[in-house]
């Protein structure tokens, strides 16, 4: 089992934080992978990551630590997943996508631009006998809704698992990447279809998580075998303190949604390092879209790289803080990378079979104009009366909601139990502070009793 790649990067101080806070920062730097932070309860604490990147760390040597491991693993078909995580305005989005995509002076390229050049570069450089076919996906979960950014109408896309493929997005478009500069604009597209706001934190504020799915086949001539290596990159939405944001109206509700998730990722993230391994029995994947679409990634069969993003301001130490113990337990997460087995025929069937489902329902839907409703819904069931249109496996749909269903009731039940437990301890000190109150009164009383019966006695013998 290897374990997770996690990093911390810290960016410059910006220009607001200097007027309005002053230069002073939390931080004090000790290597490349140490730095002391000054904690105003608890002094100073040392923290250690696999690298530090400092205000002075270039793009490209993220790029080498963080990803080109990863890249090198989509490409000899094994599953990767990188995640930028941080408070808002922490320097997550510049960490991936960089000032932009298309105009940007190469220095400063992100992540995601490197990652296409590097698969690209990786695929051209090959010598083996396999053709290979790159193909990406992005989706944006805002507000618990999974959105894909490639075709705006499906608003609403499902997750779905598969026993041999793992996770999936049901339906979601996939586009073939041919070459990089091709990439490069189908990339910028999708990224222009992202939900963005103006917070107080950060003028160009990611209101969603976003996640890019390179997917990267192989394909060989001799015996049509292929082999699958899936890169996953999450650029996610930032947490904020809305009472100190003064976030209102719509940007609150995206506050909360967002923190939600935030919060069921790091209660994913304790129950993997906080369990012991003979106890695993709940991993509370499902409370989430965001932890159920990283289900394979977070203690799954997927080498995974973590990179936390703060700000050196002492006004956000106490975020930066939060940030860097969520990195700080998820160095725990253990993971097991394997190659995804050879696609069967089963799957490729699947494929098709979803393709001509599409197809099939883009006419139903457009001779509903002319035969109504109803005369369209018995034509559907006639395609599936004779195997035209695959009918959805209820059963399968049905289990899945059960799992849901059963995964949400565990949770809550958990999360009752932590609330019980606590009332439990609050009455235990109530009831010994009682008890001692009581005590006090009895001895209190006992002596009153005394001095009573001495006074009484005193005053016989007078
Ligand atoms: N390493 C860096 N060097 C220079 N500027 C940076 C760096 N990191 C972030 N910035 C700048 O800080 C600002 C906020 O960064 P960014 O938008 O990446 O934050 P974020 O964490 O994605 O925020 P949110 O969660 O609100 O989307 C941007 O103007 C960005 O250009």
């Amino acid at each position: 089992m290897s374990k997770v790649t996690v990093c911390a990067r810290f960016r410059p101080l910006s220009s607001s934080e200097i007027r309005d806070h002053g230069s002073c920062v939390s931080i004090h730097r000790i290597d490349d992978e140490s730095f002391n932070f000054k904690d105003e309860k608890d002094g100073d604490l040392s923290f250690s990551f696999d690298k530090v990147f400092y205000e002075d760390s270039a793009q490209a040597s993220v790029y080498e630590v963080l990803a080109l491991p990863i890249v090198q693993d989509a490409v000899s078909g094994l599953n990767g997943t990188i995640l930028s995580y941080g408070q808002t305005g922490a320097g997550k989005t510049f960490s991936m996508e960089g000032p932009g995509i298309i105009k940007c002076d190469a220095e400063r390229k992100g992540l995601i631009p490197r990652v296409i050049e590097g698969l690209f570069e990786m695929i051209n450089a090959s010598q083996g006998e396999a053709v290979y076919s790159v193909k990406l996906a992005m989706v944006e979960i805002y507000m618990e809704k999974v959105r894909d950014l490639f075709d705006l109408s499906k608003d609403n896309i499902q997750i779905k698992e598969s026993k041999s493929q793992g996770i999936l997005l049901s339906g979601v478009t996939e586009i073939p990447l041919l070459e990089a500069s091709e990439a490069m604009q189908i990339l910028s597209n999708g990224i222009l279809n992202r939900a963005v706001g103006e917070t107080q934190m950060n003028a160009s504020s990611s209101r969603s998580h976003c996640v890019y799915i390179f997917t990267v086949q192989q394909e060989f001539s001799a015996d049509k075998r292929t082999k699958t290596g899936k890169l996953i990159l999450v650029d996610l939405a930032g947490s904020e303190k809305v009472g100190k944001t003064g976030a209102e109206g719509k940007l609150l509700e995206e506050a909360k949604t967002i923190n939600k998730s935030l919060s069921s990722l790091g209660n994913v993230v304790n129950a993997l390092t906080c369990t012991p391994q003979s106890k695993l029995t709940h991993i509370p994947y499902r409370d989430s879209k965001l932890t159920r679409i990283l289900q394979d990634a977070l203690g799954g069969n997927c080498r995974m790289a973590l990179l936390c993003c703060c700000s050196p301001s002492l006004f956000n130490a106490s975020e930066t803080l939060s940030t860097l113990r969520f990195g700080a337990r998820a160095q725990h997460i253990k993971a097991t990378p394997c190659v995804i087995p050879s696609e069967d025929k089963n799957s490729k069937t699947q494929e098709c079979t979803a393709q001509k489902d599409v197809a099939c329902e883009i006419i139903l839907d457009k001779l509903k104009d002319k035969m109504g409703t109803e005369a369209v819904e018995m034509l559907r069931e006639l395609l599936i009366l004779h195997g035209i249109m695959y009918h959805p496996s209820p059963m399968e749909d049905l289990m899945s909601e059960y799992e849901d269903i059963t995964s949400k009731v565990i949770s809550s039940l958990q999360e009752k139990v932590v609330q019980l437990d606590y009332a439990m301890e609050e009455l235990v000190k109530r009831n010994q502070v009682l008890k001692a109150k009581l005590a006090a009164a009895e001895n209190r009383s006992f002596w009153n009793n005394m001095s009573d019966a001495l006074s009484f006695f005193s005053f016989r013998t007078n």
